[in-house]
């Protein structure tokens, strides 16, 4: 959607106001993230340097977008050197340039979640993954508060937690060895860094000089003191947040962080937006009423300028699978009455990954594109990233995280302290891990034992590089990629793991579809999106792997064709669609019940929140779907509607149609239906 250059006179004063702090405070559709696009114009116009403006927004998604307005707005050329990235993303940079200060070598690993369990549990000395994903959990809300080992171990509170804070200690002992970090060292570290090295911190408080920041509300607490070192005392900085929409608090994110705002910087300047442009009338009515039972942290209004529109539709359903059937009619009805619907105006929106499923199936019965965002796609799946860790070490030796995924999957006798070492030695001499592997010196680091191993594998890696490059065509394909597989036993590993057999057998058909995949194009047979395969040249395997990493890095930007959108609510914060479909609105599902947790009152509230953004992602129509049954494991349990429907009071809603917007909506529905009713016309180029 392109958008218009207007700004009201709230947005305007927030964009214009350069010389200190700024809050922008304000509801759902307020416009917030298109006042920080328009401020980066304007801290253009007023001199800064494209490179001295960093805009941190929550998810990568949004940065592409953010870069996309910005684009619109100031040109891709002043666009590219713009500073817009997660606050992950940042992280990296910062590490990336300073980490020399911290011991860290160039080319640092970054751990993913799989990777960090599979230390966790050899700190632990355990093999059991649901103690060691506990472990993760625990010790990520310890980083997030800026804790470390040794802080933690005095912060515990029971026992669970006194060994947590041991695992912990030797979880970042191995990081270190390893030259690794985990997604919270990403903003850990750059923060200890600043807060203590003053050269550093000024250099960047001179490099970045000012900074915008989106979802601020759901900033935790070392994020804040990161943005605090950066900001310093100039203190250039536009945070923009709604306090009803933070639904993070069960990562660490603190709503404090807003309250600290104006306590620490006196000359704050708090601007409110009350307008809301994105949700017609009865809409925003609902999520007003919704979040009108949750206690008032500020006072917000919120209004918008449209009319009633469509009423909100409550969709009880039978089951999930009716449920799904219903969202398909729905897609399909709202396209013949809205005629310029396309696919991608669609979101499902649901509270657990798991519902995704049934959604998935019977839109693809349907024959209706859609993509799943925030959710697991298939080159995320445990099996293909280990897979795939192998096939990036061959396309690029020196790829450390695959490097150190590959050489401990499965297991092969190479533990923690040789790879300690190896990290260490490659950090000395500045090479690769697998570079490391074969210098002369290595036997001067450790055992004679671990040197043998490592070669084991260095020679197991380059034998299959060579024999990857000179294969080509699907049987030949499949046949060295079924050979690797038994040398690595890695059918063995599935079934040994932590998994049970029936997953473990799921994790090995999905294996196999893999192979299955690269043989064929090997052969020269490529599928495209339709499902339908045509032939090309034939490949070799190498050739191949080398596109998968390249897939696996594109992955998360494969989303500019016309799709239905499936996705978390978490995962929907500030976004918007013309037509939404809240998913499951049932008691145990949103509000989510876990089985083994109290419910507290600041659950609830916080699931009252992520109703609020649901509610809110939606334009033009909202479909709110209540199950009379519901699964439940294998077995179906009556389904209750959710406090929250009641809250929405839908029905005093439905009340307030003004008869004369009612006729309007009436004759544009028919007036829609004729013109589709016509003879298609050919497109024109
Ligand atoms: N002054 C305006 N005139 C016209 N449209 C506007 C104006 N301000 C915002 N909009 C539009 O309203 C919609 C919501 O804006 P935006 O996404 O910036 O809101 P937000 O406050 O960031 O919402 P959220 O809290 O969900 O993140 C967008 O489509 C945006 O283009
Ligand atoms: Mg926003």
């Amino acid at each position: 959607m392109s958008e218009a250059p207007s700004l009201n006179p709230a947005q305007m004063a927030a964009v214009h106001h350069l010389d200190g702090p700024c809050l922008v405070l304000a509801g759902a559709g307020s416009g917030k993230t298109r006042v920080i696009t328009h401020k980066i114009g304007r801290l253009l116009e007023a001199g800064y340097a494209p490179g001295q403006i960093a805009a941190i927004t929550f998810t990568n998604k949004a940065a592409q977008e953010m870069r996309e307005r910005a684009k619109e707005l100031i040109g891709g050329k002043a666009a590219k050197n713009l500073v817009i990235s997660t606050f992950h993303s940042l992280g990296v940079r910062l590490l990336r340039a300073e980490g020399a200060r911290l011991g860290l070598k160039d080319k640092f690993s970054i751990l993913g979640g799989d990777d960090v369990v599979g230390i966790l549990k050899d700190a632990g000395g355990t093999t059991d993954v649901n103690m060691a994903r506990r472990w993760q959990w625990t010790i990520s809300l310890w980083k997030n508060q800026g804790l470390d080992s040794d802080q933690a171990a005095t912060a515990a509170l029971d026992d669970d937690e006194r060994v947590a804070a041991v695992v912990m200690k030797r979880y970042e002992e191995r990081l270190a060895a390893y030259q690794a970090v985990d997604f919270d060292d990403l903003i850990g570290m750059p923060h200890r860094l600043l807060q203590r090295d003053e050269e550093c911190r000024t250099k960047w408080q001179n490099t970045l000089r000012y900074v915008l920041v989106d979802e601020y509300q759901d900033t935790n607490a070392i994020q804040y003191e990161l943005l605090k070192s950066l900001v310093g005392e100039r203190a250039m900085f536009t945070a923009v947040g709604d306090d009803d929409q933070s639904i993070y608090g069960w990562r660490g994110a603190t709503i404090e962080n807003l309250r600290r705002l104006p306590q620490e910087y006196p000359a704050l300047k708090v601007i409110p937006l009350e307008q809301n442009y994105r949700s017609t009338g009865f809409i925003l009515r609902a999520a007003n009423c919704v979040i009108g039972n949750n206690p008032k942290l500020f006072d917000k209004k919120l209004w918008s300028a449209f009319g009633d529109g469509d009423p909100v539709a409550l969709v009880e359903c039978d089951n999930e699978e009716h449920e799904a059937e219903r969202a398909v009619a729905r897609i399909n009805s709202i396209r013949s009455q809205y005629p310029d619907a396309a696919y991608k105006d669609f979101a499902i929106l649901y509270r657990a990954n798991h519902q995704a499923r049934v959604f998935e199936k019977a839109l693809r019965k349907a024959n209706i594109p859609y993509k799943v965002s925030g959710g697991q796609s298939f080159f995320e799946r445990t099996e293909i990233r280990d897979l795939c860790a192998w096939l990036r070490l061959l396309v690029n030796n020196d790829d450390d995280p695959a490097f150190l995924r590959a050489v401990t999957t499965p297991k092969r006798g190479i533990g923690h302290t040789t790879l300690g070492a190896l990290g260490e030695f490659s950090g000395k001499w500045k090479v690769s891990l697998f570079e490391a592997l074969f210098a002369e010196s290595l036997g001067t680091a450790m055992k004679p034992a671990a040197v043998a191993s490592l070669h084991e594998f260095g020679r197991m890696v380059n034998d299959l590089e060579y024999r990857a490059r000179h294969t080509s065509g699907s049987e030949d394909a499949k046949a060295l990629l079924m050979g690797w597989l038994k040398d690595i036993d890695y059918e063995k590993h599935l079934y040994e793991g932590d998994d049970s057999e029936k997953v473990a057998a799921g994790r090995w058909s999905n294996v196999m579809d893999f192979v299955d995949w690269i043989a064929r194009r090997c052969g020269g047979e490529i599928e495209n999106d339709g499902g339908m395969s045509f032939e090309t040249e034939r490949q070799t395997v190498l050739d191949v792997a080398q596109t998968i990493s390249v897939i696996i890095s594109l992955a998360e930007r494969s989303d500019e064709q016309d799709q239905v959108t499936l996705s978390t609510l978490h995962a929907s914060k500030g976004l918007e669609w013309p037509h939404v479909v809240l998913a499951g609105v049932n008691e145990g599902l949103l509000p989510f019940r876990s089985e083994d947790e109290e419910t507290t009152p600041q659950h609830i509230e916080e699931e009252r929140r992520l109703m609020y953004v649901g509610i809110t992602r939606a334009r033009r129509t909202l479909a709110v779907d209540v199950l009379r049954r519901r699964k439940k494991g294998r077995e179906f349990v009556p389904g209750v509607p959710s406090r929250f429907i009641a809250e929405m009071k839908l029905d005093e809603v439905k009340e307030q149609v003004d008869p004369r917007e009612k006729l309007k909506a009436l004759r544009a529905a028919a007036a829609a239906r004729a013109s589709i009713a016509k003879p298609e016309e050919p497109e024109t180029a």
